[in-house]
Formats: structure tokens, C-alpha cells, sequence
């Protein structure tokens, strides 16, 4: 499949977007973490990031969905300019649009599995029907932990919910974070397979993975190295992708033997 990266309408267009965090004992001084990323992410399409442990694939997913707070640059989810919104109206809107698999920031502990799944529309002032969430938990295989907690569940189970839970409220787009990291194969295919259906539903997906094969399953390949985009290739060929993680790595080992 030919793919070209600038699709006429990105979803997510990022503009100088920076990151620094605190040193930890040195006041005022700061560490860069994202150096002014651009990047265009196209609407309805599965948009892997890789990159070496440390290259900010994380940050950039966190800043991007405003759960890290940027320094510098814009970050515009269709067609609005987010970080200019008071963090009010930030939450509403990722409330409204977004949807979360990550294994932090991941499900209300207090409770069921049935509740957190049908909690994004409630946030939203909408309600899931009620066949909507017992047939995304059907397809997941959760249907049985409907009534239990969180806490209650092992980790690929959780992950299960986080894919249940955007199953049920179709958000527009769907940040996921290491989203196979804690499951078993079979577990990690099923999770990616929903990933990968989302876009026919008219969803973007933005996922963050140190696995090839995941990452291969994407329409486009972000990699990352040292805090900036090293490359941006199309999926389908998990050998391409380590090839590009590998040179991601010797271009930031190199970089640091120069400074
Ligand atoms: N809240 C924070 N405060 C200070 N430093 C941070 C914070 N979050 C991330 N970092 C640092 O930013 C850098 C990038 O971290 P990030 O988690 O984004 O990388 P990553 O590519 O996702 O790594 P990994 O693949 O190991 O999960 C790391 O050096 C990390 O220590």
C-alpha cells in the first residue's frame, strides 16, 4: 500500500512542541526532553511511535493529550489549538474526543469494570447504551469481571477494559501507551487487533511501542531519537522498523560521544 504521511486534514498537528523537566535538586535549571517537535498526525489512520528507551516516545504521547504540561509550541487535535484552552476546558475536550489504553492513568480503581468503561461518555454528559458496553466487554472476553474491580484484575485484563472502554465510547482518537507491555502474546494480538479496527471506524490512533511487529501493524512509523523525530516511514515491514529504531539509537550514541 502506497501511504503518504501529510494526509489533506491531519488530526493532530504538532508546531515547535517543547518539554523540559525540573533537574531534581538544581534550581532553575531544566532538562529538554522534546526539542520542537512538527508533526502531523492523519486523521483515521494507526500512527505507531518507536524509538530507543528515553527518546520521549511517552512524553511526546502525554504532552500531546495534555496529561504533561509542554514549555514552548502548539499542539492543534482537530482543528484546536489545546494548549490554549484553560485546563477546564482541556479535560472536556479530551473527554469529548479522546480515549485512553495506557497502563498509568488508566482506570478508575474505585470502580467496576462495566462503570469504567461506560465512564468517558458520563464525564462527556453522555450515556453509553448499556448493550454498547456489554458487547464491547463480550468481544474483549471480559464480560465475566463486569462486576469487579480494577484492582481485581490482572494486567492484561486491565488492558482488555482500556480496549473495551474505547470500543464503547468510539472516541475520535486513541492515545495508547506500551498497549501489548503487559500481556502475554495471544493477549497482545487480540489488543492490537482491536487497535488496528479502529481506524475503519473512523478512529486515529496514536500508539506508543518498543515492538516492531506492533509497530509494523501501523499505517505510519514514528521514530524517535533523542527527543526529536529521527524518521517518520510507513509500516508493514517490522524489519524496517528495527532497522530505523537501530539507527534512532547509533544517531543519539553518536550525538552523545559528540558533546
Ligand atoms: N515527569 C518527568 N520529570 C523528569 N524527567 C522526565 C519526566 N518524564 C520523563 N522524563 C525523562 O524524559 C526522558 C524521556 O522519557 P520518556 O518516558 O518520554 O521516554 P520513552 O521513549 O517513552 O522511554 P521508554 O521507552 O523507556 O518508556 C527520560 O530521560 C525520562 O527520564
Amino acid at each position: 500500500m502506497t501511504f503518504s504521511t501529510t494526509a489533506p486534514v491531519p488530526c493532530i498537528r504538532l508546531r515547535g512542541l517543547r518539554t523540559e523537566f525540573p533537574i531534581p535538586g538544581r534550581r532553575g535549571e531544566t532538562t529538554r526532553v522534546l526539542h520542537d517537535i512538527d508533526l502531523e498526525i492523519p486523521e483515521g489512520r494507526l500512527t505507531a511511535v518507536v524509538g530507543p528507551s528515553g527518546s520521549g516516545k511517552s512524553t511526546l504521547l502525554l504532552c500531546t493529550a495534555g496529561l504533561e504540561p509542554a514549555t514552548a509550541g502548539s499542539v492543534e487535535i482537530l482543528g484546536t489549538d489545546v494548549r490554549s484552552l484553560s485546563p477546564r476546558k482541556q479535560a472536556a475536550f479530551r473527554s469529548e474526543n479522546i480515549g485512553f489504553v495506557f497502563q498509568k492513568y488508566n482506570l478508575v480503581s474505585s470502580l467496576t469494570v462495566e462503570d469504567n468503561i461506560a465512564l468517558p461518555a458520563r464525564l462527556a454528559g453522555r450515556r453509553v447504551p448499556r448493550a454498547r458496553v456489554e458487547d464491547a466487554m463480550a468481544r474483549l472476553g471480559i464480560a465475566k469481571h463486569a462486576r469487579r474491580r480494577p484492582d481485581r484484575l490482572s494486567g492484561g485484563e486491565r488492558q482488555r477494559v482500556a480496549v473495551a472502554r474505547v470500543l464503547a465510547n468510539q472516541p475520535r482518537i486513541v492515545f495508547a501507551d506500551e498497549p501489548t507491555g503487559a500481556l502475554d502474546l495471544k493477549s497482545g494480538h487480540v489488543v492490537l487487533d482491536w487497535l488496528q479496527a479502529l481506524p475503519a471506524q473512523g478512529s486515529t490512533v496514536l500508539m506508543v511501542t518498543h515492538d516492531p511487529h506492533a509497530a509494523a501493524r501501523a499505517d505510519q512509523v514514528v521514530v524517535m531519537g533523542s527527543g526529536r523525530v529521527h524518521a517518520v516511514i510507513p509500516g508493514g515491514d517490522s524489519r524496517a522498523v528495527g532497522d530505523a529504531v537501530l539507527a534512532a539509537q547509533s544517531a543519539d550514541e553518536a550525538g552523545g560521544e559528540a558533546s
